[in-house]
């Protein structure tokens, strides 16, 4: 069977199903060093997939350091030492590597990670793999397993930027600031410790869209989610390029993905202190449901739904592709 007929949840899981890996689905993967742990990860991203044409290497060059980062972030980590592996077609421009190499450097910078090295090969296509190294007092780590049942459920920032931005780019509205925000993303190291510091248990990144990491959660943890629409709060875009383009604003905050804000869960009976921890900070935090142990399923105002939706999926088969 072919993967596109599979899809990249389910292709992961027959990877972990061949039997040695030693570690829960998550961020990043943990080694124990005594108080501490180190936390690694990789992500790697694909000219074709994730880079719209009219991106600047710059920009380009940022995003694939903020994606890794990121996932040190959604677990609380603090990141130190990043490594960049390059497999590029021997027709790729110079100076577009030179300026791709800038963005990541000063995006490195910004956040105090040494760049370590890496590894530049000849290939059929331009891809770039990262790899980040980061450490973090234990009990500070958030890990997915740590949701439970009757959780409030939390999420940093707003979010349907990215969405919003990859829905005008594809109608070919503003398409030059459209494939920029694309790529404007930022890792929440800002606000990830004092979050885990506060007392939050379960945290990831948004990486895939709400949806999809609702649906994550539910098929690697077994708890689910009931969400409330109108306390999710969406982009200033979202709405406009809805109105334009007819593409639903719930399918642009939540399915497409692209966003890199935290969702988290607190105990319920922490809320009033965690809420006045989190103003103090001045962390725009909203609350947005809590979980349980049936299906993911969303409140429009009127009635709950079930949320049906996967999220952004690798792998997955286009609607008008054609049937192999
Ligand atoms: N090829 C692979 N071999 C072994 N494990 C894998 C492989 N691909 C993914 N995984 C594991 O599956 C889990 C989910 O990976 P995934 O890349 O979806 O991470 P994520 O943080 O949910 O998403 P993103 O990469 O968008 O940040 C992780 O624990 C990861 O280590
Ligand atoms: C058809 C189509 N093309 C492009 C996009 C944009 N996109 C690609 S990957 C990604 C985030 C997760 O990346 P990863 O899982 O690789 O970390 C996003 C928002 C989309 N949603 N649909
Ligand atoms: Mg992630």
């Amino acid at each position: 069977m072919k993967l596109n007929k599979i899809g990249e949840r389910a292709i992961i899981d027959r990877i972990f199903s061949t039997g040695d890996i030693s570690q829960e689905p998550d961020d990043c993967s943990l080694m124990d060093c005594g108080e501490k742990y180190i936390l690694f990860t990789t992500d790697s991203i694909s000219e074709k997939i994730h880079i719209p044409e009219l991106a600047t290497p710059y920009e380009a060059g940022r995003f694939f350091g903020s994606i890794n980062l990121s996932d040190v972030a959604a677990m609380a980590g603090i990141p130190e030492s990043f490594m960049a592996s390059y497999n590029l077609r021997n027709d790729m421009e110079i100076d577009y590597l030179e300026e791709f190499s800038r963005g990541l450097s000063n995006l490195l910078q910004e956040y105090k990670v040494e760049f370590a090295g890496g590894d530049t090969k000849e290939a059929d296509e331009n891809i770039f793999v990262g790899f980040c190294i980061g450490r973090q007092e234990k009990d500070l780590v958030r890990k997915r397993s740590y949701i439970g049942p009757d959780q409030i459920l939390c999420l940093t920032g707003n979010i349907g930027k990215v969405g919003a931005a990859y829905i005008s780019y594809k109608n070919g509205i503003d398409v030059r600031e459209s494939s920029r925000r694309m790529l404007d993303i930022k890792p929440r190291l800002d606000v990830a410790e004092i979050i885990s510091k506060a007392g939050a248990k379960f945290m990831m990144d948004l990486s895939d869209g709400l949806f999809g990491c609702l649906s994550q959660m539910k098929h690697d943890y077994g708890y689910g989610f009931r969400i409330v629409e109108h306390e999710i709060k969406m982009h200033g875009s979202v709405d406009e390029i809805s109105k334009i383009t007819g593409v639903s604003k719930r399918d642009m905050a939540m399915n497409i993905g692209g966003d890199y804000e935290l969702l988290f869960t607190i105990e319920n009976d922490h809320f009033g202190e965690f809420s006045r921890e989190m103003e103090k900070n001045n962390i725009d935090v909203s609350y947005i449901g809590n979980t349980w142990e049936g299906n993911n399923i969303i409140f429009n105002g009127e009635r709950w739904e079930n949320i049906e939706e996967k999220g952004w999926e690798h792998f997955s088969v286009e609607p008008d592709s054609p049937e192999e």
